[in-house]
């Protein structure tokens, strides 16, 4: 078994693997210990190699601690354990250098003579970095992270829909999905985004594909009702001044584009036309 010193960014290498190992001692620095091992060596093996490249005292008894993500876990391991093996459980990345803001690294402490570990506190990292490292790997959404549709919502409450729906309409998402339904959020001012190229891009897509909009919702209808032969419907509620009529119009424009394949017709203008009449007539039913 041989000792190296320094960084330890060597990569394993057949049958020796690299173990870095932190001291937690009162009089020592806390530069990591490189200790070349082989897979089957036992932390006993390795505090004392640990404690020979470092020059410790031999007469005190010092024991391996196994820390998994840092502000976690911290296990000591007995002499018999083989701290190899327990690297290999570890990420890849941890693996190859166990480098402390991975959270993946051993530590060398005291044991004191009543054999109880001289137990040192892991400086407790912030809970933003230990949030950040469960993003990275996959346990946490990311931040203000916002779902096109709600549905996939991690946590599924009043407060992170309403959440979810306010971060996508300060970004000017003002359409978000709940499965194939469209919720929508009057901006109260204009969005380039209800143009040609857009009901182009939409055309014949699978709803959920692209991001949230109103032209996937008409196109969606449209191509069911060549597709079944049969009548197509979309329920627009909502209440008062939240954009109904508006959205019935983005509607119209799109079906009469798509079945008129781009060609300016009169057909959406004598359908728009109707609308008011139309509007009126319901009123006159609601009053009755
Ligand atoms: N997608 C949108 N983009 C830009 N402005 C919008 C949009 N949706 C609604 N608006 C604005 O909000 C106003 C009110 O919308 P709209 O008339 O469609 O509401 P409504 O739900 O039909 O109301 P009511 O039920 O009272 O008839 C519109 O005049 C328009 O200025």
């Amino acid at each position: 078994m041989s000792l190296m010193d320094g960084n330890g960014a060597a990569r394993q290498d057949g049958r020796s693997y690299i173990l870095q190992v932190y001291p937690r001692l009162a009089n020592a620095s806390d530069a990591c210990c490189n200790v070349k091992v082989t897979k089957d060596a036992t932390a006993a093996t390795v505090i004392q190699d640990v404690a020979a490249s470092l020059g410790l005292d031999t007469s005190k008894s010092y024991v391996l601690a196994e820390v998994k993500e840092c502000g976690g876990e911290e296990w000591v391991l007995e002499a018999t354990d083989l701290p190899v093996h327990r690297v290999l459980l570890w990420p890849r990345k941890a693996q190859d250098q166990h480098l402390q803001s991975e959270g993946f690294y051993f530590l060398l402490q005291e044991r004191n003579r009543d054999g109880t570990v001289r137990y040192v506190h892991l400086p407790a990292l912030s809970k933003e970095r230990e949030a950040q490292r469960l993003v990275a790997r996959g346990f946490l959404p990311p931040p203000h992270k916002d779902f096109d549709d709600l549905c996939n919502l991690p946590v599924l409450n009043e407060d992170t829909i309403l959440e979810n729906l306010r971060n996508r309409f300060r970004k000017k998402k003002i359409y978000t999905y709940a499965g194939s339904i469209l919720i929508a959020i009057n901006p109260f001012k204009f969005l380039p985004i209800y143009n040609p190229k857009y009901v182009k891009m939409y055309e014949n897509h699978q709803l959920g594909k692209l991001e949230p909009h109103i032209f996937a919702i008409a196109d969606v209808t449209y191509y069911a009702m060549l597709r079944k032969r049969i009548n197509q419907c979309i329920v627009i509620s909502g209440e008062s001044g939240s954009g109904k009529t508006q959205s019935t119009n983005f509607l119209i424009h799109c079906l009469t584009a798509l079945s008129q394949k781009g060609y300016a017709s009169g057909v959406e203008r004598t359908i728009l036309g109707a609308g008011p009449v139309l509007e009126v007539r319901h009123e006159c039913l609601t009053l009755l």
